[in-house]
């Protein structure tokens, strides 16, 4: 029974006073004493549900009825008694199972009720209709990781995506649009990044899969697949890299995507003699374990070279090492604000109690669910915008550091493309620092520019989102950035919005290209590079 009481109380104390995720906050406390595994998973369940778990205990009228239910608790009680396989996890004669179950009649019939409305014939078409709603009613940031899509990358160093739909996806139905895939027995193969599946929400755990094990698939956010793509291009495209260097690379998603994509232009030119590697390096020491792990599974070794605890600032460019390395792919640390599930506490729609408020003979308790329900209030606003709660002198210090970062990739003498990219929706992090970059003396003396739209790889080319100005959060209006950038040069920049209708993240990236005959001599001096600007940031 403490599950129910339990789940109320991690979802109305304040992330402030605990810190850290939603996840974690469960699965640190030691107050509970539930399994916080089934914790979290009624909670994420039950946000899925919330729209119509709320229309069907109001219509069911019993919150006006059953004294000893808070809205919360009735939703997560009720979410249990409808949609779960085991019903309510308590005994029989528990009064709070007891108060549900007294209604189980009205309740199905409305949970019938609203579904057929809906037009729904199952009830999982009923589940993708309730997440749009929820979309439309509370916007995107209402929804966590566990509502998107699964993306899954296939990596080509181990495997090919006729081998996977072969294997590990045999017998899925192929779906032409996100919108289609409602079903865990669909597939839907992604037309802007090469290699790329989307699963629908709820299918299987593929990282219990072998072939997630053997390093043939990774999962992997759709915009996080951009730079790798955008730096090498198409497998038959025309630019022929030298040394790839991946300057901030832990965990490893893009080295090794870079690494798969190298594998595939490897099996298109067979017959080109080709033995660029990748040097991929994060000034973490830990983090730079995981990247050689994630290496090593990818069957990467070969081909990646790990320089671990390594300051991507503090590598000579003139390096002999480095003489060859035509391409740099360059994913600082950010805020951050893009992220999916960063903020994740799901915000959960709940049901009006249509009682009176004060006049309950319960006077304490009652005072004190009322309480709660006010702190919850407080917490949904505070999670309205996650974005805006970065401050503008933290995301300045962050913006000056990445464009000190990408401006270091502008100095290596064979380089003719770097990328740059950020899981962070700021202006401040994204076009701003984009501009920043081409005024700077290093930018002009080498004929540095952005990758034009019709320059960039086939899929990508087709990408809807592109470079903003502004945009309307707090944060980036006060700091009052300037951004020189043509209609052309905003084109060049991709973006991804969380919770539009390609399921990303937030994400932003932009690509650079050497045009020799850009190169301004005349430009001089360096650009600032002092240190005391960065400080006060972390991953
Ligand atoms: C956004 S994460 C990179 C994610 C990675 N590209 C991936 O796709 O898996 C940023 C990483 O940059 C590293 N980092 C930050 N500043 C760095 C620097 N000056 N040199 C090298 N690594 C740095 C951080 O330790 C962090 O692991």
């Amino acid at each position: 029974m403490s599950l129910y009481y339990d789940a109320a109380t991690i979802l109305s104390s304040s992330t402030a006073d605990q810190g850290g995720s939603f996840k974690s906050r469960i699965y640190n406390s030691k107050s509970l004493k539930a399994s916080p595994a089934q914790i979290y998973a009624l909670v994420t369940e039950a946000s899925k549900w919330d729209i119509l778990l709320k229309e069907v205990i109001e219509k069911a009228g019993i919150l006006s009825l059953e004294h000893k239910l808070t809205p919360l608790l009735c939703l997560l009680l009720v979410h249990d008694h409808l949609l779960s396989k085991n019903g309510i996890a308590a005994p029989a004669s528990h009064p709070i199972r007891q108060a549900v179950e007294r209604h189980k009649a009205r309740l199905k019939a409305e949970l019938t009720r609203a579904r057929v409305r809906r037009g729904c014939a199952s009830l999982q078409d009923l589940q993708s209709v309730i997440l749009d709603e929820k979309k439309a009613l509370l916007g995107p940031d209402a929804l966590t990781e566990n509502m998107y899509p699964r993306w899954v990358r296939i990596n080509n160093v181990r495997s090919t995506l006729k081998a996977q739909l072969d294997g590990t996806f045999s017998g899925y139905r192929n779906v032409e649009s996100l919108k289609e895939l409602r079903t865990t027995d669909q597939i839907y193969i992604d037309p802007h990044i090469p290699d790329l599946v989307a699963l629908a929400p709820g299918a299987v755990d593929f990282s219990t899969t072998k072939a997630y094990k053997d390093g043939e698939i990774i999962l992997q956010d759709k915009a996080s697949c951009f730079p790798a793509y955008l730096l090498l291009g198409d497998p038959d495209g025309s630019w022929s890299e030298g040394d790839l260097v991946d300057g901030c690379a832990a965990p490893g998603n893009k080295t090794t995507h870079l690494a798969s994509l190298l594998a595939a232009r490897r099996g298109f030119k067979k017959n080109q003699k080709n033995s660029n590697k990748i040097i991929s390096m994060d000034s973490s020491a830990p983090r730079s374990k995981t990247l050689q792990k994630m290496v090593s599974v990818a069957g990467a070794d070969k081909i990646v070279t790990v320089l671990a605890g390594q300051d991507f600032l503090a590598l000579d460019p003139a390096d002999e090492r480095f003489e060859s390395v035509s391409g740099l792919l360059l994913d600082p640390s950010c805020s951050g604000s893009g992220i999916i599930g960063r903020d994740d506490v799901p915000q959960l729609v709940l049901p009006e109690s249509n009682r009176p408020s004060s006049t309950s003979n319960r006077g304490k308790k009652r005072k004190r669910d009322s309480k709660k329900e006010n702190e919850e209030e407080d917490e949904e606003e505070a999670k309205q915008s996650p974005p805006e709660r970065m401050s503008t002198e933290r995301l300045t210090k962050l913006s000056n550091l990445q464009t000190h970062i990408v401006e270091h990739a502008l100095r290596f003498p064979a380089a003719s493309r770097v990328t740059y990219s950020t899981c962070s929706t700021h202006v401040l992090e994204n076009e701003s620092v984009v501009s920043r970059i081409l005024a700077s003396d290093v930018a002009k003396q080498r004929g540095w520019r952005v990758m034009r739209r019709d320059e960039q790889p086939a899929g990508l080319q087709k990408w809807k989102h592109r470079g903003i100005k502004s945009i309307s959060n707090s944060t980036d209006e006060k700091s009052h950035v300037e951004i020189n950038l043509s209609e052309e040069q905003l084109d060049a920049c991709l973006r991804c919005w969380p919770g539009d209708d390609e399921c990303t993240g937030g994400f932003f990236v932009v690509g650079f290209v050497r045009d020799e005959e850009l190169a301004d001599t005349e430009a001089t001096g360096e650009d600032s590079g002092d240190e005391s600007e960065f400080g006060g940031f972390s991953d």
